[in-house]
C-alpha cells in the first residue's frame, strides 16, 4: 500500500516537471539570489551564543493537519532569530505543508542567518531553485532517494555553494549514505511512512554518526528538558516545528522554550 512519503514523492515528481516547463532552469540560474552570500548552518549550529535550534515555519502537515494557516513569515522568522534560534527551516511544499517558495524569499529578505529549504528534493532543478530563492542548505532524505542518487544530488548542491543536511531514520539509511559531500546529519524521530514519533531513535543513532558531521535531532521535540537530554547525548542541533507553530505567536513560543532550555542547562551545570 502507498504510504504518505510515496504519495508526497509522486506529487513532487509531477510538480517538478510542471515547474521546469514554467520556469526553465536557465531562467532560474540567471536570477540566483545575489544580495546574500551563503550563510553556513553548520557554523551557526556550533556558535555558543545560539541555542542550536533550527526553528521551522510550517502551516500544516500530513500528520497534524492544519497547524497555523495565517502566519506572517516576516514576523515569525525575525522573532525566531531574536529568540536565539541558530537558523530557520522553511517548508516550501505547498500541497502537503501549505508553504511556498516566496516564504523562503521573505525570510531571506528579513534575516541574515542560515535558511534550510525544507522540501522533498528529488531533482537537480529543485536545488537550482533553492539557490535562486535564497536558501543556504538543502535537505536530502535517505528514505526518499537511492544512495547513489542522494550522493549525486549532494555533489550538485555543493557545486552551487549550498550546504547539505542528510536525514535518516535508521542505521541502515545512515550507513548507506555517509560521504564527504554532507555537512549535517539529521536523525528524524518521525517515521515518515507511519507517522510514529520516537525520540529514542535519535538517542540510539547519535553515537553511530561519524564525528566529521554536525548532528541534529529532528521532529517531536516538545519540551526543553528533552532538548537538553538530546544535547547531552551529543546532538548539536534541534529541528523544531510544531511545538512553536501551534502557538498563536510562534516566535513567543520559541522565546519561552529557549529561555526555559537555558535555565535548565544552567541549573544542571551548577548542580553537577
Ligand atoms: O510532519 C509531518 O507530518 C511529515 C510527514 C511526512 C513527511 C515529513 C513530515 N514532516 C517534516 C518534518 O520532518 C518536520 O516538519 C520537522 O522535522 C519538524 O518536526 P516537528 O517539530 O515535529 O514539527
Amino acid at each position: 500500500m502507498e504510504n504518505i512519503l510515496d504519495k508526497i514523492l509522486a506529487v513532487k515528481k509531477q510538480e517538478v516537471e510542471r515547474r521546469k516547463e514554467l520556469f526553465p532552469a536557465k531562467l532560474l540560474e540567471e536570477s540566483i539570489y545575489f544580495p546574500s552570500p551563503t550563510v553556513s548552518m553548520k557554523k551557526y549550529l556550533l556558535r555558543p551564543d545560539k541555542s542550536g535550534i533550527i526553528a521551522e515555519i510550517k502551516r500544516k502537515s500530513p500528520s497534524k493537519g492544519v497547524i497555523n494557516p495565517n502566519v506572517s513569515v516576516e514576523r515569525i522568522s525575525i522573532g525566531y532569530m531574536q529568540a536565539g534560534a541558530s537558523g530557520l527551516s522553511i517548508l516550501t511544499d505547498s500541497e502537503f505543508f501549505g508553504g511556498k517558495n516566496e516564504d523562503l524569499t521573505t525570510a531571506r529578505n528579513f534575516n541574515f542567518c542560515p535558511i534550510l529549504r525544507k522540501d522533498f528534493i528529488i531533482d537537480e532543478y529543485q536545488i537550482i531553485e533553492a539557490k535562486s530563492i535564497g536558501a543556504d542548505v538543502i535537505l536530502l532524505i535517505a528514505a526518499a532517494l537511492p544512495p547513489k542518487r542522494l550522493k549525486g544530488l549532494a555533489q550538485f548542491a555543493k557545486s552551487l555553494g549550498l550546504e547539505v543536511l542528510m536525514e535518516v531514520h535508521n542505521e541502515e539509511e545512515l550507513l548507506n549514505n555517509i560521504h564527504p559531500e554532507l555537512d549535517i546529519v539529521g536523525v528524524n524521530n518521525r517515521d515518515l511512512k507511519r507517522f510514529v514519533t520516537d525520540i529514542n531513535i535519535s538517542k540510539e543513532l547519535v553515537a553511530k554518526i561519524p564525528e566529521d558531521y554536525v548532528k541534529i535531532s529532528e521532529s517531536g521535540i516538545n519540551d526543553p528538558a528533552v532538548m537538553l537530554e538530546l544535547k547531552e547525548c551529543g546532538f548539536e542541533g534541534f529541528l523544531i516545528g510544531e511545538q512553536f507553530m501551534k502557538e498563536s505567536r510562534p516566535e513567543l513560543g520559541a522565546k519561552h522554550f529557549i529561555e526555559r532550555f537555558h535555565f535548565l542547562e544552567k541549573t544542571k551545570t551548577q548542580t553537577v
